[in-house]
């Protein structure tokens, strides 16, 4: 008799291993290859799982096993594929199942669904052979071909395809201030890489809102590529549909946001990594990887080049290009001839920039902005360019208070208040919402607390400031672009093209519309709310508004020859001497990385040291921390903290309570990558041993462990 075949699969839980079932060959054919995806009986129930394993036997008693149920119509994911989910699982200490299966589309763990939904992709390709276009890029959507390049960019593309030498690992940082053509240069780049029959490319891009004028761009570059693009906001079958084109090699572009990064592609060949410092790289749940990270292990693991682009690269991939570990090329002019925008920092604590009260200049009695900027407002709209009024505060106000006594409006769910909003376009009455759990009340007529009807709004939000700039400039053509806004009638990218298309005269809106866009009439924005991220517990910030201040600054002027016409930043504070905004005046980009690696180095933080993090939810605050304490006096009885390891106390997260949840994080830090790994091993053991998947079973501890959190 033939001996059985067994295979190992795991599934999405959160479990460090497999588990074993039988092959019915007779059912199901020839023996399954490592990769495949496959249905199996679960308890009660069937679940997708993956095949880590094929052998002859088991640690189990075999008739005593249950057999696979299905097997799905896709190609294995590949080595290299498995190899990558095998890293991220051990480095971000998450069980091999919960880290593969989520990456596969709903689509595909419809099992039920397989053969549908194969045969819905593939028969189509039958019946209409795809009609050969002509290799004709289309110029309008910012195709810039080789011979147009210039100097710098051509010298960048000469080196990028010098060192791509076959078969060895090169990453590169590309740096090159707003609008300089760094995605010019990447994507002439990766036209020589395609050009081998079969390869492939991978390009991440931070956010869903960046996607549609770079898909655009990609498109016009590879008119006889096929491309996909992967993003949370494309529909679930498209999204199977495009996954299973890449894993099958069938596309050669995937374009893409995070979740992209761990898509299996049997011939990738380059990675690009657009805007590589932005923290939207960064998972927030589940597994908390970063997808700029995993793409740099993965061209490593491949042995391919990989590009991280920037104008304000991170202090980690700096540090990397400056001491050499990666190519360091540069882009120092704008491509269009224009110069950079100029920064003015308006010092609001100065009574010269305030109106005076019956002030005659001032256009409307309820406008929060600094006289510089209503004149510069002005002056902008009489040369007929587009500004932007930023202020990363969408709703009307974010507090609603009571004029008698001291009530707030609070969530009573979260440690945060309610945010107040405006009726809505679509006949929704104002509401009170909490943006941090989703609750949403109807405002109060009187205070709940005395009876009083006198209730005020606190501070402003985007639908405020859009309502007074409409009062005091009447005549102009004033949008709104935020997540609210975006999700009503117009899509974003609607909003985004009245933008291009020059219908619109100020724009107020909220970070989305800072991100990579590249409109060409744009002669000013203006922060408005810089300070309230300029202080912080958490030690990245500075590094965050910067970038972010340099990207928007970025907006204007990009297409202006005219060095009277560069654009201009207009930022109101009441503390200009910060050094994020010193650096900004100078463009100085290299400056403020410097200044920041310093103080850095020597408070011994990343990337001058390693965190891990310890997350824990409960019913309260105390529960949590009391977990936590119990965790780190347990890794002082077993020894585990040796020299080298710093394990903070633990403490209440920043926003304490979340949806009734009361949270608190424990940080670990090492100078070495290995100690921490060891430490953060041991602990995830541990707590494996004592809980119910990730709840703890004598406190009812929810837990999470973390390696390079982001956000402390
Ligand atoms: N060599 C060139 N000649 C003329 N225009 C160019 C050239 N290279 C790029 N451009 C144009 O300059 C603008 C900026 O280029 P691109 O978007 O590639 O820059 P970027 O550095 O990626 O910008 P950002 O970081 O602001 O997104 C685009 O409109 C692009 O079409
Ligand atoms: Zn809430």
């Amino acid at each position: 008799m033939a001996p059985p075949i067994l295979v190992q699969v795991v599934v999405d839980k959160p479990l460090a291993q497999g588990f074993d079932y039988l092959w019915d060959q007779e059912a199901l054919g020839v023996a399954p290859e490592i990769g495949h995806v496959v249905e199996i009986p679960f308890g009660r129930s069937t679940l997708v799982g993956l095949v880590i394993k094929v052998s002859d036997h088991s640690e189990y008693e075999i008739n005593k096993l249950k057999s696979v149920t299905k097997l799905a119509p896709l190609p294995p994911m590949d080595a290299a594929a498995l190899r990558l989910m095998n890293f991220a699982s051990q480095y971000y200490i998450h069980g091999l199942g919960e880290t593969i299966i989520p990456t596969i589309p709903q689509m595909w763990k419809k099992s039920s669904d397989w053969e549908k939904t194969l045969e819905k992709i593939n028969p189509s390709e039958v019946k209409k052979p795809q009609k050969k276009k002509i290799e004709e890029p289309a110029r309008s959507e910012g195709y810039i071909d080789e011979s147009q390049l210039n100097e710098a960019q051509e010298n960048a593309l000469n080196q990028l395809r010098v060192s791509g030498v076959e078969n060895e690992f090169k990453a590169t940082l590309l740096q090159g201030q707003t609008g300089s053509g760094k995605t010019a240069v990447f994507l002439n780049w990766l036209k020589t890489i395609l050009n081998v029959e079969g390869s492939q490319a991978l390009i991440l891009v931070p956010e869903i809102n960046l996607t549609p004028q770079l898909e655009r761009r990609v498109r016009a570059y590879f008119p006889n590529k096929k491309m996909v693009v992967l993003h949370s906001g494309v529909s679930e079958k498209k999204r199977g549909v495009a996954w299973y084109e890449a894993i099958t090699g069938k596309a050669q572009i995937v374009l893409g946001t995070r979740l992209a990064a761990l898509t299996p592609m049997p011939n990738l060949r380059a990675i690009v990594v657009d805007e590589e410092h932005d923290p939207s790289y960064k998972q927030q749940d589940g597994i908390r990887y970063s997808a700029r990270d995993l793409a740099v292990w993965r061209a490593h693991d491949l042995k391919i080049p990989i590009l991280l682009s920037s104008a304000t690269p991170s202090l980690e991939t700096w540090m990397a290009a400056k001491s050499g570990r990666y190519q360091y090329l540069r882009l120092d002019q704008r491509a269009q001839g224009a110069s950079l925008p100029k920064v003015h920092l308006i010092n609001t604590k100065d009574p010269q920039n305030q109106f005076s009260p019956g002030d005659a200049n001032k256009p409307v009695a309820k406008i929060s902005l600094s006289k510089p900027l209503v004149n510069a407002i002005n002056k902008n709209l009489q040369n007929k360019k587009q500004s932007l009024v930023l202020i990363n505060r969408r709703g009307y106000a974010p507090v609603l208070s009571c004029s008698a006594c001291s009530w707030l409006s609070k969530c009573q769910q979260c440690s945060s208040y309610m945010v107040m909003h405006k009726a809505g376009a679509l006949g929704r009455k104002p509401v009170l919402s909490c943006h941090h759990c989703g609750l949403v009340k109807t405002i109060p007529t009187h205070c709940p607390d005395c009876g009083n009807a006198d209730l005020k709004t606190l501070g402003q939000g985007t639908q405020k400031l859009e309502d007074s700039i409409e009062e005091a400039w009447s005549s102009a053509r004033v949008l709104r672009v935020d997540t609210d806004s975006s999700r009503k009638s117009k899509g974003a990218e609607e909003l985004f093209q009245e933008i291009h298309d020059g219908n619109v005269d100020i724009v107020v809106g909220t970070q989305m519309i800072a991100k990579g866009h590249d409109y060409q009439n744009i002669g000013l924005v203006a922060v408005v709310d810089a300070d309230s991220r300029l202080f912080s517990q958490d030690f990245r910030a500075a590094e965050r508004l910067f970038a972010q201040l340099v990207q928007v600054a970025g907006r204007a002027g990009r297409a202006s020859k005219d060095d009277e016409q560069s654009g201009d930043i207009y930022i109101e504070t009441q503390f200009p001497e910060a050094a994020v905004f010193q650096y900004l005046l100078r463009h100085d980009v290299d400056g403020f990385l410097s200044h920041i690696a310093n103080e850095r180095d020597e408070a011994k933080l990343p990337p001058f040291s390693y965190q891990g993090m310890v997350h824990a939810e409960a019913k309260s605050l105390d529960k949590a921390i009391q977990f936590l304490n119990a965790l780190k006096g347990h890794l002082k009885t077993q020894g585990l903290i040796s020299q080298g390891l710093r394990v903070y106390d633990p403490v209440p997260k920043s926003m304490v309570r979340v949806a009734g949840v009361e949270r608190a994080q424990l940080v670990l830090e090492s100078d070495d990558r290995r100690q921490l790994q060891d430490v953060l091993e041991a602990i995830d053991l541990d707590l494996r041993d004592s809980s119910q998947g990730r709840i703890s079973k004598n406190e009812k501890v929810r837990w999470l462990i973390e390696r390079d959190p982001i956000s402390i």
